[in-house]
């Protein structure tokens, strides 16, 4: 378009003679015929609109209501109402969900993008959808927040791209995203809401992951994080589901500013079905991801510009000064491990996958031990590849998509992953060639942290719906960069609780200045910052399951072999694999053991596709005092770690509590 409104393409006389082009004419122009005597094809039929307004509204097609009109019988509570009625009802829900605190009233809430004019409300006007306060006491209640609920993929992606910098397409079709200067989870800015109710139930205190928050504190960030999001032109709302058990689905509602945000959760969470957001109604908890706004650092509790608040009373999340959207699936997460308990269903940080003859197994581990990539497998179904709930009747996936790590990753090792990658999938942080948009997966520019979220279909062998009988086999990854744990050990039943209240991992801290000392994390139940309860609560559920229904417990090293960090090296994937294989199929339940000095592990002596040296990592060690001694530094740091659960009793069985307390090395 030239600055006139004409459309022409810009180009000079002699560009013109050199490309023997005509000047593209059009009907603005006023000439109806060419001036260069070439006869134009015009025998197609005409294009059906007066103006390019109209017919780029051609281009749109309009699509079936996501709320479809019933007949009378079998209907619900809303068949009765009209559309316009049924839109209003959704209005009001979302203005309230919306509603500040101290004005007692919602903002005026209107479906649509703000962008298109002809959606924009006037006051009076009969046809559009919105829903107007009774009380209206400030300026911010004369004006409109447009409310773009439940958008598809599609429609999310031209959001990001014409509002949100740093969104682009890569060549397989991902939406690249920046999560700005976050690109983790901030653990020591989540609080949590003590009352009366929660000082009792929930875990306080050293280790636990709550740090508290008073009530009036929450509602003064709260209050942050709504107004900013009222103060914009348009807000992102999805309406969707936690856990694929169909008796203890819950139901969520985000509220976001950014389009990525709520791509993100629609790839994460369970998506509805046209008739189940139909019949949403009230949400049983809601995010406010205000991520862009800082918090108030005068705020009594707040130590940075980041807060993640959660307020279990209330069932409200608010996130401020993190637009990481992690923080949004684990914090979920977190809710689903206070919710589950209270049903005696257990919460799981696990991945999870089942057999063609229903064989389901658990993958815990702590983040980069393996739970995404193991539970990944061609062979297999895929459950889930990070939050499960055992309950009376098997296994349940709590979301509806998966968040794999990308560093490195190849299509090689990881086929499944790597395909996943296309239309509809988050891509976070990563960088790409900006002409041809390929992304290189190697680059660690931006973070280390690099992330593909993507919905669980987008897996060609996952299991839907999401839910599997008991779990056969309790897989412990840990990812041990001392190069001193097994590759796979057998446990026993106390060992496998020893392990899992443990939930030991050893990572690489900072690789930039050269080598580092391996960092040993214990983070009980593979998943500390997301517990709610006291760990020893879901690790006698866990002991209480196993043993009802047989499960095996393993421990499997995803970490270093051959020597620690900097001298040996990571066990390669393909052997990990063959090993998952050898516990999947039964053949590893009857191989033959030996036990380890130490930890007390039992390990077998042969492994089908695995070098067998490699199974006891003494022998792949060249400096024999070098891997004595790391083992005893390891033990040590597990003893030492322990020494706060010593006090507690596991289950109803202080037997049992008595085998744990034995289970751990021996030295
Ligand atoms: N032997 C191995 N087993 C599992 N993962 C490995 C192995 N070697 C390298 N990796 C890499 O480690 C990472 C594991 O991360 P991921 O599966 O996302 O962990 P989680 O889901 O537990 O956070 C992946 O990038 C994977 O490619
Ligand atoms: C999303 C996360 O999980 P994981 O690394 O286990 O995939 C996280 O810890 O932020
Ligand atoms: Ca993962
Ligand atoms: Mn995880």
């Amino acid at each position: 378009m030239t600055e006139n409104g004409d459309f022409s393409f810009a180009m000079d006389a002699n560009a013109v003679a050199r490309n023997g082009l005509p000047r593209i004419q059009t009907h603005g122009s006023g000439k109806k015929k060419p001036d260069n005597g070439i006869c134009h094809d015009d025998s197609g039929p005409p294009v059906k609109a007066q103006t390019i307004d109209e017919l780029h509204s051609l281009q749109k097609k309009r699509s079936t209501p996501t709320t479809p009109i019933k007949d009378g019988q079998g209907g619900t509570a809303f068949a009765i109402l009209s559309e316009e009625e049924r839109h209003k009802l959704q209005l009001q829900s979302i203005s309230a969900s919306l509603a500040s605190l101290t004005r007692e009233t919602g903002p005026k809430v209107v479906k649509g993008d703000p962008a298109r004019k002809a959606e924009t409300p006037k006051v009076g006007a009969e046809h559009h959808h919105y829903f107007t306060p009774t009380i209206s006491i400030s300026d911010s209640a004369l004006k409109f927040t447009h409310v773009l609920y439940n958008l598809s993929p599609a429609e999310l992606y031209e959001q990001a791209i014409k509002y949100e910098k740093g969104s682009f397409i890569t060549s397989a079709g991902a939406l690249a995203t920046l999560s700005g200067a976050k690109t983790g989870r901030s653990p020591r800015d989540k609080r949590v809401v003590k009352d009366e109710t929660t000082a009792e139930e929930l875990w306080w205190g050293k280790g636990s992951p709550n740090i508290e928050m008073d009530e009036h504190t929450f509602l003064v960030n709260r209050e942050r994080a709504v107004d900013y999001l009222n103060s914009l032109e348009k807000i992102f709302v999805n309406d969707q589901f936690l856990n694929w058990d169909p008796e203890n689905r819950i139901k969520v509602r985000i509220v976001s500013a950014r389009a990525y945000h709520s791509l993100f959760m629609h790839n994460m969470c369970i998506r509805p079905t046209p008739e189940e957001l139909e019949n949403f109604g009230t949400p049983d908890f809601t995010i406010y991801n205000a991520g862009q706004f800082p918090c108030n650092r005068y705020t009594h509790y707040m130590t940075s510009s980041t807060s993640v608040d959660l307020n279990l009373a209330r069932r409200e999340m608010v996130i401020l000064g993190t637009q990481y959207a992690g923080e949004m699936k684990k914090g979920l997460f977190s809710v689903m491990h206070y919710l589950m308990p209270k049903r005696q269903i257990l919460s799981l940080h696990s991945g999870c996958n089942v057999g063609r003859d229903g064989d389901v197994a658990l993958f815990f581990g702590l983040s980069g031990t393996g739970k995404t990539t193991l539970s990944t497998d061609h062979n297999r179904l895929l459950v889930g590849d990070d939050e499960h709930c055992w309950g009376d009747t098997g296994v349940s996936n709590i979301e509806g998509g998966c968040y794999a790590k990308c560093i490195d990753l190849s299509k090689e090792k990881e086929p499944d992953i790597w395909n996943a990658i296309k239309f509809g999938t988050v891509l976070e942080n990563v960088v790409f060639d900006e002409h041809t948009r390929e992304v290189d997966y190697s680059d660690k520019s931006v973070t280390e942290n690099t992330r593909a979220s993507y919905p669980i279909e987008y897996i060609p062998n996952a299991k839907i719906p999401c839910v599997g009988p008991h779990p056969k086999n309790v897989i412990l990854l840990a990812c041990d960069a001392f190069g001193v744990l097994p590759p796979v050990s057998k446990l026993s039943l106390a060992q496998t609780m020893y392990h899992f209240i443990s939930g030991y991992t050893a990572l690489v801290a900072g690789t930039e200045d050269g080598i580092k000392e391996p960092q040993a994390t214990f983070s009980a139940c593979f998943g500390a910052a997301f517990v709610m309860l006291h760990p020893t609560r879901y690790a006698a559920m866990l002991a209480e399951k196993m043993q009802k229904y047989g499960a095996t417990g393993w421990l499997v090293n995803t970490g270093w072999s051959g020597g620690r960090y900097g001298v040996g090296s990571r066990i390669k994937l393909a052997y990990t694999r063959k090993i998952i294989d050898a516990i999947h199929s039964g053949s590893l339940l009857t191989a033959s053991y030996k036990k380890t000095e130490v930890f007390g592990l039992e390990i077998p002596t042969e492994v089908e596709g695995v070098p067998s040296e490699i199974l006891d990592p003494m022998n792949t060690w060249v400096d024999k005092a070098a891997y004595k001694e790391t083992l005893l530094k390891l033990a040590g740091l597990f003893k030492k770690n322990f020494e706060v659960f010593a006090n507690y009793r596991i289950g109803k069985d202080s037997k049992l509590t008595e085998e744990i307390l034995h289970a751990g090395p021996n030295f």
